[in-house]
């Protein structure tokens, strides 16, 4: 988008570029800088959702990712402390950038209490607008996600050949575990429960059940959702090892969601993943949890081509042959073809026919690709948190 302001001396022209987003294919394109001054390196991907844009930013999954919002105006709601995603609110591990279409307006909404631009900078994320935001994602989808420099300098000076050879220098996402970066490295227990209007978000009752949610870059939602159904939770580093997680005798292991590579992730969390559902201990995943349950059980995962960033997905459940409207946020899949005999497919995504859900037949374990837990996004999928509950029941009566 060409954005022509008045010159008077000149006439109508068009403003300096304060941002650049360049491409590792060489593609330069022109914008507008806010949030954070500098560079920032990432996979570029489409998000589609038309709301939600905090949760979407602060997601850890986004971690060594550009997000282009293909939804025009970002902004404009604002932002607030209460819809932060990643558990480690203090650093900026979610999206190193973001690529916006119109230009950020004053927040209008009765629960903002900052502007994006100033949000942005204290997360250290750089932005762009003024982006044709629709061509960019046709690019995407023509060829795929790709790698890409975001760059902002207020005074307009940049040095794209170098941008050129860093974009380009960048290495693929394939292969990256991004986990260590934006895992806890302390346990934490967590109390919070689901937001209501009236009165904010809640604190968790006498727990029922223990949950014990690995951490690879979880989202608050998941943990409030468990602390909101009768569960204590708490919240393990990502490598921590068998011993630690049985000593803290869970009724349930959660497998969080994340960024990177499942496959290259997989390699240190695989065998503690495969002793957990060996011993029956009762275990559900989300996203990078599903792929990593996916991997332990001896199943593959591949890179996608767009891969399925948005909050409108829909997604069947194969046994009920219910369609549920869901948030998706994955570059990688699980490849149905590489399924073990143990595993049956529960999930499919009805826009490419990808798998989005696993159950194993002889163990209490299932996982899916989208996220139940919504923020941002449908409530379609909460079932699924209460399915793990009742999974944990019956695993107790058979061992009673
Ligand atoms: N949201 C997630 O957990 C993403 C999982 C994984 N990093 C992927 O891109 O497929």
């Amino acid at each position: 988008m060409a954005t022509m302001l008045q010159d008077s001396t000149t006439g109508w022209s068009e403003p300096t570029a304060t941002a650049l987003l360049v491409l590792a294919d060489g593609t330069v394109i022109e914008g507008y800088g806010i949030g954070a001054e500098g560079q920032r390196a990432g996979e570029v991907c489409f998000n589609t959702a038309m709301t939600g844009y905090e949760e979407i930013m602060t997601d850890p999954s986004y971690a060594g990712q550009i997000i282009t919002f293909t939804f025009p105006h970002i902004g404009n709601v604002g932002v607030n402390d209460e819809d932060i995603e990643s558990v480690n609110a203090a650093s900026a591990n979610g999206a190193t950038g973001v690529v916006l279409h119109a230009d950020v307006t004053e927040p209008a909404n009765w629960r903002a209490t900052r502007h994006l631009d100033a949000w942005l900078k204290a997360r250290g994320i750089v932005g762009i607008t003024g982006v044709d935001t629709r061509a960019l994602t046709a690019l995407i989808r023509d060829k795929g996600m790709q790698n890409a420099v975001i760059a902002h300098a207020p005074d307009g000076k940049f040095d794209v050949e170098a941008l050129k050879r860093d974009a380009a220098a960048l290495p693929s996402m394939v292969g990256l575990d991004l986990t260590p970066g934006v895992s806890t490295t302390q346990r934490i227990d967590w109390t919070e429960a689901t937001w209501d209007l009236d009165t904010g978000y809640g604190v968790s009752g006498a727990p029922k059940y223990h949950i014990v949610a690995l951490d690879f870059g979880v989202k608050r939602n998941i943990l409030r959702l468990f602390a909101g159904r009768d569960c204590k939770v708490t919240v393990a580093p990502g490598n921590s090892s068998v011993e630690d997680i049985l000593a803290l005798k869970p009724d349930g292991v959660f497998l969080s969601n994340g960024p990177g590579d499942p496959a290259a992730t997989g390699q240190w969390s695989l065998p503690l993943i495969s002793e957990l559902v060996e011993r029956r201990v009762p275990t559900f995943g989300i996203c990078l949890g599903h792929q990593m349950l996916a991997l332990a059980v001896g199943a593959k995962t591949v890179k996608m081509r767009q891969g399925h960033h948005g909050a409108n997905h829909p997604v069947q459940d194969l046994a009920t042959k219910k369609v549920e409207v869901v948030s998706m946020n994955h570059g990688f899949a699980v490849d149905r073809e590489s399924l073990p005999a143990n595993v049956r497919e529960t999930h499919v995504s009805l826009f490419d026919g990808s798998n989005c859900g696993i159950a194993l037949t002889d163990k209490p374990a299932f996982s899916v690709q989208h996220h139940p837990e919504a923020s941002p996004g449908p409530r379609d999928s909460h079932y699924l948190f209460d399915r793990f509950l009742e999974m944990i029941d019956a695993e107790k009566a058979r061992a009673a």
